[in-house]
């Protein structure tokens, strides 16, 4: 279907938002009122620069109290109306967006708000203008859909229809069913936002907290699914007020409110896409530095061996069991480090999986490799972290891994990392043989649990769609995580089988972009034993307050003994119906550090109401974010 955004959804000048707009593959805009009237460009201009740009100027909005008025006031409305027809002329614009009476002047008054509804349509028709009657959520006497179509059925103008507005439907808890009761010719707009569920006042949580479908809580296929079957066929158009997207670059908004109708059109069967090629685990983690010592010995501590370095580039393969990370040592931007940049993800069809990101407009990027190695399709996340898909072994073809070849002197090792290192984590052979003479079989690492990546605060919306989207994962809900110095709201996704887990976080402010720690989890079967093991070899763990022991044994039945491990290792306990989860910390490196841990049953979560507790006790031990001075 034809795509448009309103202008509002987006930051900038009125002339950069079109640019955005027309970028990102919209077909055309509704022109916010505010945004023409603080523009240097007259609505020629407006209509021409539009025009150069390929897009169409779909609606002109928003046009507020008017009907349901005492007859002096509704006179002068009229005169108001007028001189916005005037202007849609120059614009070359016939919709104009009419949204529900809202001031305490409105009367109680169906036939009259119909009537008056009648005597602005055939105003409009004389000048080619069309309207379209919008239910806002807080409209004074008019605040549902149902209610805006009975007016609009009642004055009965081929010039006036209604607007159906998805956060007014859904932020009411109307049914969109009704929509289908609607003559398909008589609604002449569909704009659709989603928003998160919050208990608050729907004025203000439509001004402030609207977002892209997929972002929020509401059915959006649904309600598309009954508007279609209504007979719409007009625009999906975006109408999303929003402070973050009002502050962050428009371009990439643009492009995310674009990959978000793309998906809503997959999800309501309007359109088709390339199937998501579900990854199934982290093939590795890219940690890039250019003082790669720290992040070596940290890893070597862990229980890691060096597998094999790269032929052409200063980049090592570092592995335990299952668990695999590339250290990178080559400078460049972004890259001071230690930090996580690049994850390679366990896909079994990676050109279908680059297929599909190019048809949500992830960005590609240019295959970073030398003759000779495996070939690797990469996206870029909305945190700009490389996303590789990669197949380890299996068929015998050509592998990522074999760009890694071991190195003279690290000691015999029966075919290198090799292929048998899957994302599942049964390979302790591979530990085996990518060991380090005497060190014995490592730390009992056997994969990467998950990774956990903050979000730049303006980046969050984007990502939490991004890789449902994209990459066919699954969101979880969202938490609140409380630091001693803000709080964070966290989100999970992965694949269905739970193998593939990303924990996506953000901090509110904007002051903190790009240096909230970054971690990878690495998953033992044994945490007590792996945990005396990396101490014993060098590693410092995180200490964990005794004020939280005595919590713990007064929230837990746990023996004393196994309490008394927890507390001497810096061990954290969670539980849950369905099984234990025990983790503990590595001090940070850079952005970087590493959560080890261990579940047991079918536990999922990842320990949240730990979180503040190891949150605060990274401050104490002088690696928390600081607040802003
Ligand atoms: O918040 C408002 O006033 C407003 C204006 C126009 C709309 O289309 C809308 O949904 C809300
Ligand atoms: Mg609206």
């Amino acid at each position: 279907m034809r795509k448009s955004i309103a202008t509002v959804s987006l930051s900038g000048s009125l002339s950069e938002k079109l640019d955005a707009v027309a970028a990102a593959g919209f077909d055309g805009v509704e022109i916010f009122e505010n945004d023409l009237l603080a523009s240097p460009l007259s609505p020629r201009d407006v209509r021409a620069r539009a025009a150069d740009l390929g897009l169409g100027i779909d609606l002109y909005q928003p046009f507020r109290d008017i009907e349901a008025l005492p007859e002096e006031a509704f006179v002068r409305g009229l005169r108001r109306a007028e001189q916005k027809f005037a202007v849609m002329a120059e614009l070359g614009a016939d919709l104009l967006l009419v949204c529900s009476n809202v001031s305490p002047a409105a009367l109680d008054d169906d036939a009259l708000a119909a009537a008056q509804l009648r005597r602005l349509a055939e105003r409009a028709a004389e000048h080619g203008v069309r309207i379209a009657y919008e239910a806002l959520a807080w409209g004074r006497h008019v605040s549902t859909y149902e209610h805006a179509w009975r007016l609009v059925e009642l004055a009965d103008h081929p010039a006036l229809g209604t607007c159906l507005d998805s956060f007014h439907i859904l932020s009411r808890d109307s049914d969109p069913k009704g929509i289908e009761r609607i003559p398909g010719e008589k609604i002449f707009f569909l704009q659709l936002a989603d928003a998160p569920r919050m208990a608050m006042d729907v004025l203000q949580w439509s001004r402030h907290y609207r977002c892209f479908p997929g972002q929020g809580g509401f059915d959006l296929t649904r309600l598309v699914e009954h508007t279609v079957r209504a007979g719409y066929a007009g625009p999906l158009s975006l109408e999303v007020f929003n402070d973050v997207f009002r502050q962050a670059d428009a371009g990439p908004t643009a492009v995310d409110a674009m990959r978000s109708l793309i998906s809503l059109e997959e999800a309501a069967r309007l359109a088709e896409l390339p199937a998501p090629a579900i990854p199934t685990g982290v093939a590795f983690a890219e940690l890039a530095a250019v003082d790669s010592g720290p992040v070596r010995a940290l890893l070597g501590a862990l229980g890691f061996t060096r597998a094999g370095r790269h032929t052409g580039k200063p980049v090592e393969l570092w592995q335990q069991g299952g668990a695999r990370v590339v250290v990178n040592s080559a400078g460049g931007a972004r890259r001071e480090g230690p930090a996580l940049t690049a994850l390679g993800l366990e896909t079994a069809d990676p050109a279908a999986a680059v297929r599909r990101a190019e048809a949500l407009l992830a960005p590609t990027l240019p295959r970073r490799r030398a003759a000779g190695d495996a070939p690797l399709e990469a996206v870029a996340a909305p945190d700009g972290t490389e996303l590789f898909f990669c197949r380890t072994g299996g068929d015998g073809g050509p592998c990522w891994v074999d760009d890694f070849p071991p190195v003279a002197g690290d000691g015999a090792r029966a075919g290198g990392a090799g292929h048998t290192g899957t994302a599942a984590g049964t390979d302790r052979g591979a530990a085996a043989g990518a060991e380090r003479p005497g060190t014995g079989a490592g730390a009992g690492v056997t994969r990467i649990d998950h990774v956990a990546l903050p979000q730049p605060w303006h980046r969050f919306d984007e990502a939490s769609l991004f890789y449902p989207s994209v990459l066919g994962l699954q969101p979880n809900e969202s938490l609140d995580v409380a630091d001693p110095y803000g709080l964070f709201r966290s989100r999970a996704v992965t694949d269905p089988a739970g193998t593939l887990r990303i924990a996506l976080n953000v901090a509110p402010g904007p002051d903190d972009e790009g240096t909230r720690p970054q971690h990878i989890a690495l998953a033992t079967d044994d945490l007590a034993a792996t945990a005396r093991w990396a101490r014993a070899h060098g590693a410092e763990l995180l200490p964990i307050p005794d004020n939280y022991y005595d919590d713990l044994r007064a929230r837990y039945d746990l023996a004393p003994e196994r309490l008394a491990e927890l507390r001497e290792l810096g061990i954290l306990y969670d539980r849950d119906p369905d099984g234990e989860f025990l983790h503990c910390y590595t001090v940070t490196v850079g952005r970087v550090f590493f959560e080890l841990v261990q579940r047991t049953g079918g536990y999922q979560g990842y320990g949240a109401g730990n979180a503040p507790v190891r949150l605060a006790a990274q401050h104490a031990a002088g690696q928390g974010h600081r607040p802003p001075r």
